[in-house]
């Protein structure tokens, strides 16, 4: 393990300012340390050599206290510094990771371990402020104080920066060699951690089916287990951050204890003066105690060192190519051509979907339809630019839609998942999602509409009710939000309906519905395809039949060639 990562200067820009004030601080302390030891020495010789008058007692002593004062100043500064910056770097790599995660994009995503992920962004990231706000200033002290130390002790008395140099190096050796054993512990503890986290976060969400199917009792052994690990883990890493601490300690106790006795016996015979004694035995500790606090403060900083792996494999990750033109045509009015697509998601032997070539036109609705697994999400996630297409392109007006900036492209989509999220928040920041500046009578209307008037109404707070913020996968019928599944289904439906954008990507629109709410919905699509291309993927016949368009996907492998379509084309009449 590294003494300084420097993926933490690349990554964490915003605390180097922070971080090179505590090192210009670092210099002054130094200076410091100095000057208190020959105050010192002074307030004890003054007096013995020219007797107890006011300017041999009263001088050193205020020279002492003024000293420590600015001491005490630098060292208060230097830890508002380094707490500043330590905050700076948790904040700025939070952000970064977060940003990351989201131009990574969904199909990045549901590859990775949510669980992990949110242990990585809470806790991870929070590890690496003790590295920043304590293990750096004190590593720029360690590296400032001892050599000015050793210089005045050298020019006070060589013998004794002799037994400091070659005394001082075993401390580093000896800490660098226990660093080595840290990392590979310090990464055990934090992947048992990133375990029991993500392991925690799935069994959460699947709490009611294992209760359901009386499998609860078995996970909670299985939680001991991975708690029990992960305890193991960290009474490791903390047996050896004590154990090598105490060794650290010894020897620089027993060098201090070695400079004493060398100097003491000069000082008998009057080889060393005592004034130049008193100046190196005070000093010799100072030499020692930065780099043994380096050891000890290593161990505290370890797990985010640890954690900075992890944030750096994240943020290394390439993110995929993103198109940059702006002039994004009028979806309103424009064909949409899809043209031999085929989509394979990373690490999968097969294609998800395609050869698929189909025609979206305008004010048309289109029923995306086949059998579960042939591919239908996929050609919504593909127009969204969220899966990653192998060959083929989708195309407007000749122009292929990745070359256009992905924010200025979906500011023309609306899209409903399969498992729309509710972020946590009130009812109208949720319809407003992608129009913040919908009218009330507006977000009213699309409630009606989709059939949720009524409900909407009889809530004591209407718009205005908190909503809890169920995760997007909410099922075994837990409504979080205060609404049921089918409610939630509309709620987003709604959504779509107030954003008004004329490229409508539906997923499942009439699923958990009855058939009076199904047929409310058919016509809600109708409305919907006056002024938008619509594309929905549904699997309810009654639905699928009120469209202009109906697109039939064929399983997986079951066209021999991309000519025989497998994804017959479609096109609107
Ligand atoms: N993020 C992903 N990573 C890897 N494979 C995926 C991913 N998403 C979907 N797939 C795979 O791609 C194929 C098509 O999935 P898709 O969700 O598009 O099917 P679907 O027709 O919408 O199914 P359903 O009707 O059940 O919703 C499936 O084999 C699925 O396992």
């Amino acid at each position: 393990m590294k003494p300084l990562d420097p993926r933490l200067v690349r990554y964490a820009t915003r605390a180097c300012a922070p971080l090179a004030a505590v090192v210009a601080l670092g210099v002054g302390q130094a200076v410091l340390v100095i000057a208190q030891a020959y105050a010192l020495a002074d307030v004890i010789v003054e007096p013995v050599r020219h007797g107890v008058t006011l300017h041999t007692v009263a001088v050193p002593l205020v020279a002492l206290a003024g000293i420590g004062l600015a001491r005490g100043c630098l060292t208060w500064l230097t830890d508002v510094l380094a707490q500043k910056a330590g905050l700076r770097v948790t904040e700025q790599l939070r952000s970064r990771l977060l940003q990351h995660c989201l131009d990574l994009g969904p199909a990045w995503l549901s590859g990775a371990r949510r669980g992990e992920l949110t242990a990585l962004l809470t806790r991870g990231v929070s590890a690496l402020e003790p590295y920043v706000a304590r293990y750096l200033p004190t590593l720029a002290l360690a590296a400032i104080v001892p050599p000015l130390s050793i210089a005045v002790i050298a020019y006070q008395d060589g013998w004794s920066a002799v037994i400091i140099v070659l005394t001082l190096p075993l401390i580093p050796v000896f800490g660098a060699l226990v660093g080595w054993a840290t990392q590979r512990r310090s990464e055990r503890q934090w992947r048992s951690m990133a375990t029991l986290a993500g392991h925690f976060a799935d069994v959460t969400a699947g709490l009611p089916t294992l209760v359901a199917y009386r499998r609860a009792r078995s996970q909670s052994e299985r939680i001991r287990e991975v708690t029990r690990k992960h305890a193991e883990a960290s009474m490791a890493t903390l047996r050896l951050a004590f154990a090598s601490s105490a060794v650290l300690e010894l020897v620089a106790t027993i060098s201090v204890a070695l400079i004493a006795v060398s100097v003491g016996l000069r000082l008998i015979d009057s080889a060393i003066d005592f004034r130049a004694a008193l100046v190196v035995l005070l000093l010799a500790p100072e030499a020692y105690w930065p780099l043994r606090r380096v050891g000890a403060e290593f161990h505290a900083s370890a797990e985010g060192l640890a954690a900075m792996s992890q944030v750096a494999a994240v943020l290394e990750t390439p993110l995929p190519s993103r198109g940059t033109r702006t002039d994004v045509p009028d979806l309103r009015t424009a064909v949409i051509e899809v043209r031999d697509l085929v989509v394979r998601y990373p690490d999968r032997a097969t294609a998800a979907l395609g050869p698929l070539t189909l025609t979206l036109r305008p004010r048309t609705l289109h029923a995306l339809t086949g059998p579960s697994g042939c591919g239908k999400s996929t050609v919504l996630a593909a127009m969204l630019g969220f899966a990653p297409i192998e060959s083929g392109a989708i195309t407007v007006g000749g122009v292929d839609l990745a070359e256009f900036d992905p924010d200025r492209l979906r500011s023309q989509l609306a899209w409903l998942p399969q498992h729309p999220a509710i972020p946590a928040g009130t009812l109208g920041d949720s319809l407003r999602l992608m129009r913040p500046d919908a009218t009330e009578e507006q977000l009213h209307g699309a409630l009606e509409q989709v059939g949720l008037g009524q409900v909407i109404a009889r809530l004591p707070d209407g718009l205005d009710t908190v909503l809890a913020g169920p995760s997007a996968d909410a099922e075994d019928g837990e409504s979080a939000a205060g609404l049921s599944a089918g409610e939630r289904a509309r709620l987003a439906l709604a959504r779509v309906l107030v954003s008004e954008r004329p490229v409508v990507l539906l997923d499942e629109p009439s699923a958990r519905l009855d058939a009076a709410t199904e047929q409310a919905i058919v016509e809600v699509m109708h409305r919907l395809r006056r002024n938008a291309t619509v594309l929905m993927v549904t699997h309810r016949a009654g639905t699928a039949a009120a469209a202009d368009v109906r697109i039939e996907l064929e399983p997986a492998g079951a066209a021999e060639t991309p000519a025989s379509g497998r994804c017959p084309v479609g096109s609107a009449a």
